[in-house]
This record gives structure tokens, sequence and C-alpha cells, in this order.
């Protein structure tokens, strides 16, 4: 179990705030490269998966570290028991300790034969919804499965909103290029009318089939949608016995979920060990099974089961979840970073970074650490980032010049999946991917601003000043082959792992979301509220003020 102790107090932390007091000026990326001709084969690991697609290299050479700051982060990761922690959740412990729940997504994705053994309630069900989702979506595709007037299905539509949606969002846009052109996949999260009215338009009642994907099935937002979604399709279908051919449902909540108006055949199961933001790899998947396929779905999970297998085995030195958590911690608890962005140099993880703003912030914003204590330093950072380049043309000035730390993960494939006007895009796209972290980490000084500008330097200091970069920004660069599935499904579980090694670090509970919870009872009372001005009773006045402004202007 995770020590669940605040992190202050294990002697490896208080060697790292030594060390950095004593070093951080010292850390100079110039320096430290110009001193050691190995450092990048050094400071770098592979990650070779059995399928020859799947591999990453992680080279973290360009971060603040020398071999003493490192060895110490490991110290500290043993010292926090990163390692038992990690084999607990693997064995199916409940580590989800506010809920006295197993944490298993690994169990989602861990094949039937040679994988981990794993034992919990449920775990031997994850065979057969796969097999239910397989028939599902193959029956879907091939045009066997039919609607209410006999056609087959061209369009999906998935009403889920945080877990139940990024994820599904996140994995159909990266594996676009494996998706059946024909069937269309929507996504509906928001309880704003706008995003399902938008949806509705693009879709045919008869061709249309809606997910109904929502782990408690009390979600008000999903609920609300999906409601008004059969609405729409019986106002068109009339029957409510259609309504089988055309709704089905991921949840973990049978009674709602028939309560609703789904039969239970048309239920995908998953169970309460899946965290909603952990849950991709469950029947919350469908969505990505019918739009890539289920051989497909199958690869995105064994790519992710073999990151769960280097996690598991590994010694810390050379693993890359943990290392990538520990350069993380340095930042973040020695060197004040509030954020740390993801940089895709890959068009189709456009937004890996919003799928990890729920995965690691909801995982790891907490600060009481496992035992009710308050912790007295950092935890997790706000995570951000777009695709590159256009995030060198909108943000990143301030990454080189601003006056804030900000770590960045630059992530890229070797080989793109669309090599056109031969291959001239994918190179210059590399070039940046390759430039900025050389620029970050080495900056330019003001003698080559003054021998750039020649002449003109002497008469405007200005001009020179504004031109400097001073480098020593981190960043750590994650290349891997292809953008296949098994890559996907490895470089997701590579992520969520960092995060419960940082969470283990800090002593926190990465596994529940309490936080959310305050904001959706307050919701819901002041719903009751809005009818007249007399009704809005027990807020502050800034609520109040807004509430009656609203009551005052809405026609
Ligand atoms: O899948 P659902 O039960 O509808 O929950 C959807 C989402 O609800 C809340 O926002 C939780 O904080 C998320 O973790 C969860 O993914």
């Amino acid at each position: 179990m995770s020590t669940g102790k605040p992190a202050t107090q294990y002697q490896a932390w208080k060697k790292l705030q030594q060390l950095h007091s004593s070093k951080s000026s010292k850390l100079v990326l110039k320096e430290l490269f110009a001193n050691d001709p190995k450092r990048f084969s050094t400071f770098s690991e592979e990650f070779k998966a059995s399928s020859p697609d799947v591999t990453l290299l992680l080279d973290y050479s360009k971060n603040l570290i020398d071999d003493e700051v490192l060895s110490t982060l490991f110290d500290l990761a043993r010292e926090a028991s990163v390692e038992s922690f990690r084999d607990d959740m693997f064995a199916g412990k409940h580590i989800n300790t506010s809920e006295d729940r197993a944490v298993l997504h690994v169990a989602l994705r861990n094949p039937p034969t040679n994988g981990f053994k794993i034992d919990e309630e449920g775990v031997d069900e994850v065979e057969g919804v796969l097999k239910h989702i397989k028939e599902f979506s193959d029956s879907v595709r091939s045009g066997e499965w039919k609607g209410y007037t006999g056609k087959s299905i061209d369009t999906i539509v998935n009403i889920g909103i945080g877990g139940s949606d990024l994820g599904p969002v996140m994995v159909c846009e990266a594996l676009k290029h494996y998706s059946k052109r024909d069937l269309k996949t929507h996504f509906v999260s928001n309880i704003d009318g706008t995003d399902l009215a938008e949806v509705l338009k693009l879709c045919n009642t008869e061709t249309t089939l809606f997910i109904i994907a929502s782990k408690t099935f009390t979600t008000q937002e999903t609920i609300t949608n999906a409601e008004s979604a059969k609405a729409w399709f019986l106002e068109q279908a009339k029957e409510q016995s259609h309504v089988a051919k055309h709704f089905v449902a991921l949840s973990t909540n049978a009674k709602a979920v028939t309560g609703f108006g789904i039969s239970e055949s048309n239920m995908f199961a998953f169970w309460d060990w899946v965290g909603g933001r952990y849950s991709l790899w469950s029947a919350i998947g469908l969505s990505i099974a019918l739009s890539i396929g289920f051989e497909n779905f199958q690869e995105l999970l064994k790519g992710a089961h073999e990151m769960d297998k280097h996690f598991k085995s590994t010694p810390l030195e050379q693993n890359l979840p943990v290392i990538l958590a520990l350069v993380g911690i340095w930042y973040n608890d020695f060197y004040g970073a509030q954020t740390q962005a993801l940089l895709p140099y890959d068009q189709y993880l456009k937004k890996f970074a919003d799928y990890f703003q729920q995965g690691d912030m909801e995982s790891n914003g907490k600060s009481v650490t496992k035992d009710g204590s308050r912790v007295d330093y950092e935890t997790g950072p706000i995570i951000w980032g777009q695709s590159g380049t256009n995030g060198q043309h909108a943000f990143y000035q301030l990454i080189h010049q601003g006056t804030k730390l900000i770590p960045a993960d630059f992530l890229a494939p070797v080989e793109t999946l669309n090599p056109i006007s031969g291959g001239k895009h994918h190179e210059i796209l590399l070039s940046n991917f390759f430039a900025q972290p050389e620029a970050l980490a080495f900056g330019k000084t003001e003698e080559e601003v003054r021998k750039e500008l020649g002449a003109e330097a002497s008469k405007n200091a200005a001009l020179v000043k504004s031109k400097i970069f001073e480098g020593n920004k981190p960043t750590n660069s994650i290349l891997f082959q292809k953008l296949t599935p098994g890559t996907l499904g490895a470089l997701v579980a590579l992520y969520e792992h960092k995060i419960h090694v940082q969470g283990a670090i800090w002593g926190i509970n990465s596994y529940d979301q309490m936080g959310v919870e305050l904001g959706k009872v307050l919701a819901k009372n002041i719903l009751k509220q809005l009818g007249s001005e007399s009704e809005v009773q027990g807020h502050d006045s800034s609520t109040t003020g807004l509430i009656h402004y609203y009551q005052k202007n809405r026609k």
C-alpha cells in the first residue's frame, strides 16, 4: 500500500530540497551537455513491445537533472513504496481507500492467457463483455444490425461526459486513420442543448444508434441528453419497442439502465473497479470498437498491456512511467512549476492533452493525503497543450521567453500515416519537433543576438534584450514509430502509470474525485429555485444578484 505519508517526511525529499538549493543554479543544460558527450544515451530509454510497430523512445536528457538528482528521485520512489503500491494495484487491493475499491483498468487489457493474475469480483467477466462488444460492433459495421425501418446504421452518437466521453473522443480522433469512413461517429457531452441539437441535425432516426455511456447512469447531463435524444427518436419512430434497435447503454448500473427503457441485453457492463477516467478500455470503448473495428480495439488494449508489463516488471531506473513521474515531481515540487504541457506533433493526437486534463487533474488534484493530513507541498500540475505546430504560433512565446517555467513533453511519430507531397510535410513537422526542445534548452545568448544584428545592435539595446532566449527550459521528447492502435494504447498507459506514481509519492488518493461533487449539489439546489425571484434563498449577494439578473432578463 502507498504509505499515505506526507511526502516532505521522506529523507529523499529533504535531500532533494537541499540539492535544489545548492545545485539548481548549476544545472545548466548547455554545460551539462558540453561536459558529457554521452548525456543522450545515459538519459534516454527505449520501450519495445512484442509488435515491431509499437516502440517508444523517451529522451529525458534535456531536463535539469544530473546523476545525483536522478538517483535521489529514485530513492524517493523507493522510500514512498512506489513498487509495492504498484503491485497492490495489479493485485486488486483496494488502493482507492476512500471508496474502498480496487483500481483495475489494467484488468481490462489483461489477456486471458499469459496475463497478470488478478483476483477481484468481475474480472472473470471481462472476456464476456469483450465478446459482446465484438459481436455487436461486427454486426453494426457489417450492416447486419438493422434499424426500425430495416436500414443499416450509418451514424453513432455517444452520449456521455467526463470519462464516459473524453477517452472515446480522444481515441476515435487519434485512430481516425483506421476508422470506417461510412460510419460517422459523434459525441454529445454538454448539458448545453446546443451540443445535442447540433448533432441531431446531422442524424436520421432510421440509421442512428445512440450509445448512452455512463458508469453510474445517474449523471444529470448524460441522462438529460439521453432522454431528449429518445424523445427526438420517438417523435419519428413512434413505437417504444423500436428503442431497442437504436439505444444501447454502457454502465455498471443495470437497474437504472432498464429503468431508462434499455433492456439488459442491450447493455454492456463494467465494474466499479474501473474509474471513469480510466474506462476507455472497458465497455465505454464501444464507440471506439464501432469506429475502428474490434481487432483494432484489441490492438489498443494489447499495446496498453505491454506498457503495463513494462511498468510492472522494469527496474525503476529504466521504467518509463516512473522516470516521467519523477522528473515531473522535480519541477512541480522543487522548482515551483505549476503546469505541464503535452505537445504532440501528430495532428491525430490533438485531443491528447484534453484527455489527460481529466486523467491527471481529476486524479491528482487533491490536497489531503490518504490519512487526512493537509499537504504542505504541491500535488497535481495543471495539464494543458495542443498539437504542434499550431501551439508554436499560439503560446510558445511564453514558454520560450515568459517568466514561468513550463516543463513540456514533446511527442511525435517517426513515420507519418499521411506522407503527402512525398513526405515533405512530415519532414517539416519533425524539424519543428526537434528544433523546439533544442531552442528551449539552449536558447540564444546576447552575444549571438549582437552578432546577428550587426551594427543595429549598438543602436538598439532594447531590441537586443528582446531577442535573447535564456534557454534552460526542460523538456521530454517521445518518439514513437507510428500512430497505430497498439502505440496509442502504450502511450495512454504510460501517462496513466505516471499519474499513479506521482499520486503514490504525494500520498494522495488518485482514484476518487470528491472535488466534483459540491458544484453538482449546489446546481441541483439552484435549479429548484430558478422559477421566481422569491424562491432564491440561502445564497451570498453575488450569487443571488446573478440569479435575479437572469430571472429579470430571460425571455
Ligand atoms: O460515467 P458517469 O457515471 O456518467 O460519470 C461521468 C463523470 O462524472 C463525474 O464528472 C466524474 O468526476 C468523472 O470521473 C466521470 O467520468
